[in-house]
C-alpha cells in the first residue's frame, strides 16, 4: 500500500487556491435572498443574471491567484475564463445548494429553484447533478481545487499553448487526487468519482443557453 503523501509545496499551493477560493465569494447569499422571498420568474431571471455576472468576476479574481495561471499566454488565460465560466457557475450553484442549512431550508430553497422559472425539462439533470456533489461531501480544499481543475481543462476553445495548460492542470491533480485518498481512506474510488462529475458538469453546461432561452416568462 503506497504511502500517500502531501509535500510542502503541495500544501502551499493548496492553501493559496483554498484561501483564494474563500476569498472570491459571491457578495450577497442568493441562497438566503431566494429562501427570504418567492420572486416572479422576470424578477429571477434578472436575479440570476446578476449573480451569474458577479459570479464571472469573482471567477477572474480567484484565477489570478492560481499559481502559474498568469505565466500562460494571456490570450490563453481569457480563452480558459470564458470556457469555464458557465461550468464554475452551476459548480457554485451546485456548492451553494449542497451546503448544510437548518432543516426544512434546503427543501425550501430546491421549491423556489423548481418553480424560479426554468423549464421542467432542465430542473431533473440540473437538481441530480447539485445532488451528485452534494453527495460527495467535499471539504473545502476539494472544492476550491475541483474548481482550479475545471478552469484549466486544456481542451477548451481557441487555447493555442494546450500544453502549458495541461502541466498546470496535472500539477493540481496531482495535489486533488493525494487530498481524495486522506481525507476518504475509505473510499478508494473517491477520486474517480470527483472527475466523474466534471463530466457531469460539461453536459449540463451545454443546456446553459437553452436553459436561459427558455425561461418561462409571464
Ligand atoms: C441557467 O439556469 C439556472 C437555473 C438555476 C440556477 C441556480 N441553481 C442554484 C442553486 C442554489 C442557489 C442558487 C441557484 N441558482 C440560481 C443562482 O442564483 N445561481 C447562482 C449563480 C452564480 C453562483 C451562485 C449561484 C438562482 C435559481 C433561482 C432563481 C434565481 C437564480 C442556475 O445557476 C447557475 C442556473
Amino acid at each position: 500500500k503506497e504511502k500517500v503523501e502531501i509535500t510542502k509545496e503541495q500544501q502551499a499551493l493548496m492553501k493559496i487556491i483554498t484561501d483564494a477560493y474563500n476569498r472570491h465569494q459571491i457578495p450577497q447569499d442568493v441562497a438566503k435572498k431566494l429562501l427570504q422571498d418567492q420572486y416572479s420568474a422576470e424578477e429571477n431571471f434578472l436575479l440570476l443574471t446578476e449573480m451569474a455576472t458577479s459570479q464571472v468576476q469573482v471567477l477572474v479574481e480567484f484565477t489570478k491567484n492560481i499559481p502559474g495561471f498568469l505565466s500562460l499566454d494571456r490570450e490563453d488565460q481569457i480563452a480558459l475564463l470564458k470556457g469555464s465560466a458557465v461550468e464554475a457557475m452551476f459548480l457554485r450553484s451546485a456548492q451553494v445548494f449542497s451546503r448544510k442549512m437548518p432543516s426544512g431550508h434546503t427543501e425550501v430553497l430546491e421549491e423556489r429553484i423548481r418553480k424560479s422559472g426554468i423549464s421542467e425539462e432542465f430542473i431533473t439533470p440540473m437538481f441530480n447533478f447539485y445532488k451528485s456533489i452534494g453527495e460527495l461531501h467535499m471539504v473545502q480544499e476539494e472544492q476550491a481545487l475541483l474548481t482550479t481543475v475545471t478552469i484549466l481543462t486544456p481542451d477548451r476553445p481557441y487555447v493555442k499553448d494546450q500544453q502549458a495548460v495541461e502541466r498546470l492542470q496535472e500539477t493540481m491533480l496531482d495535489v486533488l487526487r493525494k487530498l481524495c485518498v486522506l481525507q476518504h481512506p475509505q473510499e478508494p474510488q473517491y477520486f474517480a468519482r470527483l472527475l466523474g462529475r466534471l463530466t457531469e458538469l460539461r453536459t449540463l453546461s451545454h443546456y446553459h443557453t437553452e436553459m436561459l432561452a427558455s425561461w418561462r416568462m409571464n
